[in-house]
This record gives C-alpha cells, sequence and structure tokens, in this order.
C-alpha cells in the first residue's frame, strides 16, 4: 500500500453483517477510511498479516454466547499464518437478530397470550410476523444459533441449520432462494440490503445481547498512523486493556497459579481468561488473559512490561497481543 494511499479497513463481510457495523462505527469517515468486506474471519486476519488492509475489525465474544472460538485460534496464531498481527482497539454493537426470509403473505396466527416465555431468558419471546410453515432451510454463522435458543425451540424446531461465514452472508444466500423455503438469523440492516422479509424482530433470547469485536494491524503499522485510522478518543479517557497468551508445563504443580499471580504481584486485575487447545499435544493449552493496563513501547518500566518479564520467567511460551483504551 502506497503511503498516499486511502487506509483500508478489513472487515467480515458482507455488508451488513454486525462486523460491518462495528467497523462503520469505529471507522465512520468514508471520505478518508474504505472498508473492505471479506469472505472469513480467517481472510480478515490474512489481509493485516499481508498489509493488503491497514486495519481489519473481527467478532471476538458475546455477552450471552461467550468467545468466537475462531477469533481466538487466530489471534493465538496456531496455525502460524498471522505471526505479525495484534490487538489495537475494540468496539461492541448491540446484536439484535431477526428471521428474514420470503414472507407467504400468510400472517402468523399466533397469538401474543398463547406464548409461553421462558424465565431463562430475559427477552420476551418474539411473535413472528408471518406464516413459518414453508421454512425448512435456516443459514446463519454459528454464533448466531445459541444466541436465539427460545425462538428456535419454540418456532422452529428440528428445521435444518447451515452455518456459513457471517449472518449477512446467510441473507444473501437467503435472498437467492426465491422458493420461501429458506431463512436466515440476520440484522435488520440486512433486510435492507438484501430486500429480505423480517418474519420475526429480536428473537435473541437476552435483551441487551451485545457482541465485542477487535480492530487489528500488523506489528509494524503504529498504532496510531494517521487521523483517519486513530480511534475517536473516548471522553473522559477510558482505561486500558492488554491481550496475553501463554502456554505451560502441565506437569508442574503450580504452573498456572504462578503465571496468574505474575499480574496480580504488579496490580494487575484480570478481566477475562480463556483457554483454546494448543494444537502441540492433547490435552494442551494456549491460555488468554486480558489484564487492565498498557504495554509501554521499548524497555519501558510499566506495571504491564514488569508482570510480562515475571511470567517470561514461570511460562513455557508466552506472547503480548497488544493493548488498546477500553471502549466500555
Ligand atoms: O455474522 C456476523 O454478522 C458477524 O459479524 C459475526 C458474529 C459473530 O461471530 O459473533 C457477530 C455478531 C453476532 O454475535 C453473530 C455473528
Amino acid at each position: 500500500m502506497g503511503e498516499h494511499e486511502r487506509p483500508v479497513v478489513a472487515y467480515l463481510g458482507p455488508e451488513a453483517s454486525y462486523t460491518h457495523q462495528a467497523a462503520l462505527s469505529t471507522f465512520p469517515n468514508k471520505e478518508t477510511t474504505t472498508l473492505s468486506p471479506r469472505t472469513t474471519i480467517a481472510d480478515v486476519f490474512s489481509a493485516v498479516q499481508n498489509r493488503s488492509a491497514h486495519r481489519g475489525v473481527v467478532p471476538f465474544e458475546n455477552s450471552s454466547n461467550g468467545s468466537v472460538v475462531f477469533t481466538l485460534d487466530l489471534i493465538a496464531n496456531l496455525h502460524g499464518m498471522h505471526p505479525d498481527v495484534l490487538v489495537c482497539g475494540e468496539a461492541y454493537v448491540a446484536v439484535k437478530h431477526c428471521l428474514l426470509g420470503h414472507a407467504a403473505g400468510i400472517p402468523s396466527t399466533q397469538k401474543e397470550g398463547e406464548v409461553r416465555i421462558d424465565p431463562q431468558f430475559t427477552n420476551p419471546l418474539a411473535i413472528p410476523k408471518s406464516d413459518l410453515s414453508r421454512v425448512k432451510k435456516l443459514y446463519s454463522h454459528p454464533q448466531a444459533w445459541g444466541q436465539c435458543k427460545a425462538f428456535l425451540a419454540t418456532y422452529l424446531k428440528g428445521v435444518p441449520r447451515h452455518d456459513v461465514d457471517s449472518t449477512s452472508r446467510a441473507a444473501e444466500i437467503v435472498a437467492a432462494d426465491k422458493t420461501g423455503e429458506s431463512a436466515a438469523l440476520s440484522s435488520l440492516a440486512a433486510a435492507d440490503v438484501f430486500g429480505l422479509d423480517v418474519l420475526a424482530e429480536s428473537i435473541n433470547d437476552r435483551k441487551g445481547n451485545t457482541t465485542r469485536f477487535l480492530v487489528i494491524r500488523h506489528a509494524s503499522s503504529p498504532p496510531l498512523p494517521s487521523p483517519s485510522l486513530s480511534l475517536p478518543t473516548p471522553n473522559p479517557p477510558t482505561p486500558w486493556k492488554s491481550l496475553i497468551t501463554f502456554t505451560l508445563n502441565h506437569t508442574a504443580p503450580g504452573s498456572l497459579a504462578q503465571c496468574l499471580s505474575a499480574f496480580s504481584s504488579h496490580g494487575l486485575s484480570l478481566t477475562s481468561i480463556n483457554t483454546r487447545p494448543s494444537g502441540v499435544e492433547n490435552w494442551h493449552y494456549v491460555f488468554f488473559v486480558e489484564c487492565g493496563g498498557r504495554k509501554e513501547d521499548g524497555e519501558g518500566e510499566g506495571d504491564v512490561n514488569r508482570a510480562l518479564g515475571e511470567l517470561g520467567g514461570v511460562a513455557r511460551t508466552w506472547r503480548w497481543l497488544g493493548s488498546w483504551e477500553s471502549r466500555l
């Protein structure tokens, strides 16, 4: 990419995915930034690694359904393809799933009073706007199924589910099937973009269903290289967060406790911990921790730098994967 070219931000597309919404809210200036859709989360990582994009936006975790494991594996660089990708920001998007399809023109016969609301979920069960009896195939991103359990179990029990790369890709597939037998769990924005009917709205189990997205960069690209890629500064300023991965010698008693105490002994609180199979051998894991604070450049003397120094003495391997300002 030339120095004077408009910076490119790759995101999990197509248009109208929730990741697109996260990219738009983070990089709202169309004059200075080009948003570029990619087919898979791995493609976004590759675009940042091979520097065909200055930044990438990827989903990271959902408030009701947990981590996006594809992203965790790519961040941990388990397949060795993205050694230079670091996290430099985050964004939160309210996720209200809809069921999209081709309405048959027959209104739903479901009456509000007949619907049993499962007390386990906080979002009252949505009533379909039209008859769903001809829906024979469902499409969505695997994360979405787990966020809409009550609606699917009540109205679409046993209907085969097809995993696709994003919720907007699901809408695109459904738009192409004019039989009306396909429906997608997708966004209201996707209904507009792909010309679909909203068969039911707000079908997620929990009110306030939110997904957190990460902004990624190449290690050689400075955190704030140009005004168009500077994330808006939060006012008042918010705390920093850092992401670190490490692996252990699982047979040594106390090795996980020693790794974690490297953070507490420098006054850093951990806000999340995750594991994924490391791929090195069975039952061996990569640990992901997020802590407060930022790593200072070079040989800086910050608490995160000191904690990493101590971690280096107790972990089998470790990597710092970026520090960024919290958007919570
Ligand atoms: O498919 C999309 O629209 C995405 O942006 C991906 C994704 C995810 O992976 O979590 C984002 C938000 C929702 O939680 C469901 C799917």
